[in-house]
């Protein structure tokens, strides 16, 4: 969970330790509290306002997911973020550098400390997967020897749950859940400190899906990642998201945990959260809990109960 400290952002170790101001950004870690801060954006394209004096801030260390109807500029909102989509007003800071205002120099410093995996993994389809791991590390690390790229790219690759064979596997001969996580190995190549996802689990089946899930929880929990992730999966909003962001009148309308969005009184958030699908969900999870106390006769009790119900309905 996020950790709340206030101080400036800059590794102070790092800056003591190397004097040449190139060497302190390459191992700079952000230690601040807000590692994504948008204030006030606005992107239209042509007449189409997407978003509007939009806000949000993301805190270290937790996965933030991101929703909002078809259409309310979730990728927008990302790719504004990464630097791909050049808003019309507002200002964005990642680890506290500008990424609307910067320095363009600066800018490529921040780039190498995320990891991004876009809808559909958007692997090079003529590369094979450890091929593809190693394109940002030949970017950011040309001076890599190849044999330790290797190295790098088979530990990723393996880091998110797919076998040794898949290194020199091609994308059309994986499945759509091993894009993803070929997709992911690459957004991890340069141990990123934020990880932005983009619709993860669309198109998995939902046992593919909850596989990814525990996947990405654990890769935040175990290497002190904060990530982004954008969904309509209201099983990855119960199982992961420490808050939740709601996009809808073309800002963020609210942001916390899904239980206190349940009980805001907007029309989006209540079909979306209260409707037939969030309840499954929120059962899917009730059930999830208590089966992790299985061992415990209340637990064991609500299960079996729980399951003649569903049997007679059936
Ligand atoms: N490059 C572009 N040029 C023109 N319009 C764009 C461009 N990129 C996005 N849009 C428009 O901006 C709006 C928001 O798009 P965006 O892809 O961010 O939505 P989204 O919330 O991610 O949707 P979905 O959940 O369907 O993926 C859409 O109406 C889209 O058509």
């Amino acid at each position: 969970m996020a950790d709340e400290v206030e101080d400036p952002g800059v590794d102070p170790v790092a800056v003591e330790e190397y004097g040449d101001p190139d060497v302190n950004r390459k191992f700079e870690r952000f230690r601040g509290k807000h590692p994504i801060v948008v204030r006030g954006l606005k992107n239209a394209f042509g007449e189409q306002v997407v978003h509007e004096d939009l806000d949000l801030e993301v805190k270290r260390g937790e996965i933030i997911g991101v929703v909002g109807g078809s259409g309310t500029g979730k990728s927008v909102l990302m790719r504004s973020i990464i630097g791909l989509q050049t808003p019309d007003e507002g200002d964005i800071e990642v680890f506290g550098r500008s990424i609307t205002r910067g320095d363009p120099e600066d800018v490529v410093g921040v780039r190498n400390r995320w990891g991004v995996l876009f809808q559909g993994g958007a692997l090079f389809s003529t590369l094979t997967v450890g091929e593809n791991v190693e394109v940002p590390l030949k970017q950011f690390y040309p001076d890599i020897e190849p044999g330790l790229m290797h190295e790098i790219a088979r530990y990723k690759i393996m880091l998110s749950g797919l076998p040794e064979e898949a290194v020199a596997k091609y994308p059309s001969e994986l499945s759509g859940g091993m894009k993803k996580r070929a997709g992911l190995a690459r957004a991890l190549a340069l141990d990123p400190e934020l990880l932005f996802l983009d619709e993860p689990t669309a198109g998995l089946d939902p046992i593919g899906a909850a596989a990814f899930d525990n996947l990405t929880k654990e890769l935040q929990a175990t290497l002190g990642l904060t990530v982004f992730l954008i969904t309509h999966d209201l099983d990855t909003l119960h199982e992961i998201c420490d808050r939740v962001a709601v996009i809808a009148d073309r800002k963020v309308i609210a942001v916390d945990t899904v239980p206190n969005l349940m009980k805001l009184d907007h029309p989006w958030i209540q079909e979306y959260f209260n409707g037939p699908r969030g309840r499954a969900a929120l059962t899917a999870q009730a059930l999830d809990e208590l089966r992790r106390h299985m061992d415990q006769p209340v637990a064991l009790n609500a299960i079996k109960a729980l399951d003649k119900s569903n049997d007679r309905k059936a």
